[in-house]
Parts: C-alpha cells; sequence; structure tokens
C-alpha cells in the first residue's frame, strides 16, 4: 500500500505559505488529523477509488485520503494560494493527487471520470467517492444542485449511484436526515430522502476548526437510491415541497393553496380528494410517500392545465390578496433556506445561486 512520504504538518503548510482563513471564503480549517481521518473513513472503503474532494484547502482531508490506498484523487479549489501547497502533496503522491483550480459550483465533475469507474444506476455504486468539508454557503446550494444531476442521471451520476460525504452547518445536517413529525423537517429533508438514503455520520464541535466557526457541524454520507420514492421531475417536486413547507406547522391544504390561483380552491379539493392524505395532517407530518402522492395528483392537473404550473403566488397581485387571507407567512425554514433555492419553476434553472 503506497503511503505518503513524512511531510511539513498541515501547521507548517499554513506558515510556510502565509495561508490565513480567509473570512470572505468562510475558509475554518481542520488540523486535527483523527477527525480528518474520521470523515474519510464515513465515505467508505476507498481501495482503488476514484475520489473527487472539493475544497481542500491545506490539505487536511486530502492527506488521508491519498494514503486510503485509492488510485486516483482530483482536489477542486478556488482559492489559488492553496495550489503551491497542495501540488507539495501531488509531488508526494507520485502524480496520484491531481489539482484542479476551479469553483465547484460550476465544475462538471464527468470529465475527471475514466471509463474504468463506470457503472450503471441498478448496480451497486461506482468505486467513485466525492468528499468535502465546504463554507456552508456553498455545501447547500451545491447539494440542490447535485440531487437535481442526480434525478436526472446527469454529470457525474451518469456513471452510477456515486455517493457523497459532505459537511454541513450541524442543524442543515439535522434537517437533511430529519423524519416526518422532527421540528426540524423542511424541503431539504424531503428532496434528500426521496432522492438518497442520507446519514448524519457525526458531528464536530465548530471549536475544533481553525478559525472556529460560531456553530457545529455534521457530516452527512448520501448514498443515491436505485428507484427515487418519488416519480415526478425534480422541479416539480421541488415546487410542491417549497409551497408546503412555506407553512410546515399548518394544516397541509393551506400552504399547498398556494399553488393555485385564489379561484382555483377546485383544484386544492382535487388534490386533498385524489392524494387521500388526512387533512389534519401539517406540513411536517406528511411522509415522503404522502408527498409523493400530492406530486403524482399536481403533476397531473398541470398536464391537463399547463398554465397553473407558472402560477406565481408571489405577484404583486396575489401576495396583497393573499397576505390579507393569512396564507403568506414566512416560516424560520424559509429564511434558512430561501437562499439556495430558485425562486423560478423553469425545467432548466441552476439551482446554485
Ligand atoms: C471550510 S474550508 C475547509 C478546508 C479543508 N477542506 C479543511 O477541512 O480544512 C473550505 C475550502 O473550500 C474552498 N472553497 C470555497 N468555495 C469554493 C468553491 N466554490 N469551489 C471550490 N473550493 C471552494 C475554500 O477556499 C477553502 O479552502
Amino acid at each position: 500500500m503506497q503511503r505518503l512520504p513524512p511531510l511539513p504538518s498541515l501547521q507548517e503548510i499554513i506558515r510556510i505559505y502565509g495561508l490565513s482563513a480567509q473570512k470572505k471564503l468562510s475558509q475554518n480549517f481542520l488540523l486535527d488529523m483523527n477527525l480528518t481521518k474520521k470523515i474519510v473513513r464515513s465515505a467508505g472503503k476507498l481501495n482503488d477509488a476514484l475520489v473527487i474532494e472539493v475544497g481542500p484547502g491545506p490539505g487536511g482531508i486530502t492527506r488521508p485520503i491519498l494514503n486510503s490506498n485509492t488510485k486516483k484523487v482530483i482536489v477542486i479549489e478556488k482559492d489559488r494560494r492553496f495550489l503551491p501547497s497542495l501540488q507539495i502533496l501531488a509531488e508526494a503522491s507520485s502524480q496520484k493527487l491531481e489539482v484542479v483550480h476551479g469553483d465547484i459550483l460550476s465544475t462538471d465533475l464527468q470529465q475527471f471520470v475514466s471509463p474504468e469507474f463506470h457503472s450503471h444506476w441498478q448496480d451497486p455504486p461506482p468505486n467513485i467517492h466525492i468528499i468535502g468539508n465546504l463554507p456552508f454557503s456553498v455545501s447547500t446550494p451545491l447539494i440542490i444542485q447535485w440531487l437535481h444531476h442526480m434525478s436526472n442521471k446527469s454529470s457525474i451520476w451518469k456513471f452510477g449511484r456515486v455517493p457523497l460525504t459532505l459537511t454541513f452547518q450541524k442543524e442543515v445536517a439535522e434537517r437533511i436526515v430529519a423524519p416526518p413529525k422532527s421540528e426540524y423537517r423542511c424541503r431539504l429533508s424531503v428532496m434528500s430522502q426521496y432522492l438518497c438514503d442520507a446519514q448524519l455520520k457525526f458531528s464536530i464541535q465548530g471549536k475544533a476548526f481553525v478559525p472556529p466557526p460560531k456553530v457545529d457541524v455534521g457530516v452527512v454520507h448520501f448514498v443515491p437510491k436505485v428507484q427515487p420514492l418519488i416519480q415526478q421531475n425534480f422541479t416539480l417536486v421541488e415546487k410542491v415541497n417549497r409551497h408546503l413547507f412555506q407553512m410546515p406547522n399548518k394544516y397541509y391544504p393551506k400552504p399547498l393553496s398556494t399553488l393555485f390561483p385564489l379561484d382555483r380552491e377546485d383544484l386544492v379539493s382535487d388534490m386533498v380528494e385524489k392524494s387521500g392524505i388526512n387533512v389534519e395532517l401539517r406540513a411536517f407530518e406528511l411522509t415522503i410517500e404522502d408527498i409523493g402522492n400530492l406530486c403524482n395528483v399536481y403533476a397531473e392537473i398541470v398536464k391537463k392545465e399547463p398554465d397553473i404550473f407558472t402560477y406565481d403566488f408571489r405577484s404583486k397581485k396575489s401576495a396583497k390578496e393573499r397576505r390579507k387571507r393569512g396564507t403568506l407567512i414566512e416560516s424560520l425554514e424559509e429564511k434558512l433556506l430561501s437562499n439556495y433555492y430558485v425562486e423560478s419553476d423553469s425545467e432548466n434553472v441552476d439551482v446554485a445561486r
């Protein structure tokens, strides 16, 4: 097994290259190698794997990845100040490591996959792993972008059910894995869980980072499901969820009603009746199966009346009317995640902003 030769410590690398953490890039480094090894272990067995690490910074996670008997490692880093120190790792790894300078939000990962790693969607996941400890402002829009790609089997998901191991602000990690009735249940829970098996592996206290962020961090492992639990297109599922979770604590017909113009209450009744879901369930109590039923009925309606899909309850006129009727309430969840969701309903929308 090829291991890295002795190298300067991460602290020394940071000092030698003057790598101060930049606030504008939300750089918080993990220098405790026990924790970086634990993150890498939570990705699973990496023998002979192709690993893509996003946001390597000074290389605290990259080192244990290189020491895990991996075949090829690609790191994608936006801040060019880290490139020389990552290059040292590339040389020490006999060029097993390839350093890419770029922004992960606009990088199509499929370019890094050679045919030997391809597999089919129905097969067990390919030996490709994506790992990253990114700034929170990047990891949330990124997971939404990637969930969208998984749903289309596009980008790197052309080559099978590539798993992800990513860090998030702990509260967001808890939301990703939250079951129905949990106080953390939100649209990110549903969007993640209808497409993936998502597991919160462990948490890391904020104070373990340098400099320490004000919040703790959760490490989440995602494996795409062979069969998504909702069989509708991502944009439609995202729209139904966005409406439901504007008011997670209200009986679900109320937030659902914002999907339709005010004079089309008949369609709300239609959805409730056809889905057969108890009207006394609140949005946060719905299971993914329930939400899947609602999406199916909504898709039927939209097929018959395509204009319904483009109806926007926040247009000036309807927003005013709805405010009067109390169906325009900003929830806490909305505030936390709103920056990470596009407001447009077009199919080709890039969900990362
Ligand atoms: C929170 S730091 C973590 C660094 C390192 N992975 C660690 O655990 O110590 C996030 C890293 O992601 C990089 N980064 C931030 N935004 C990025 C983007 N859009 N694409 C690629 N890298 C990015 C930062 O420059 C920084 O190196």
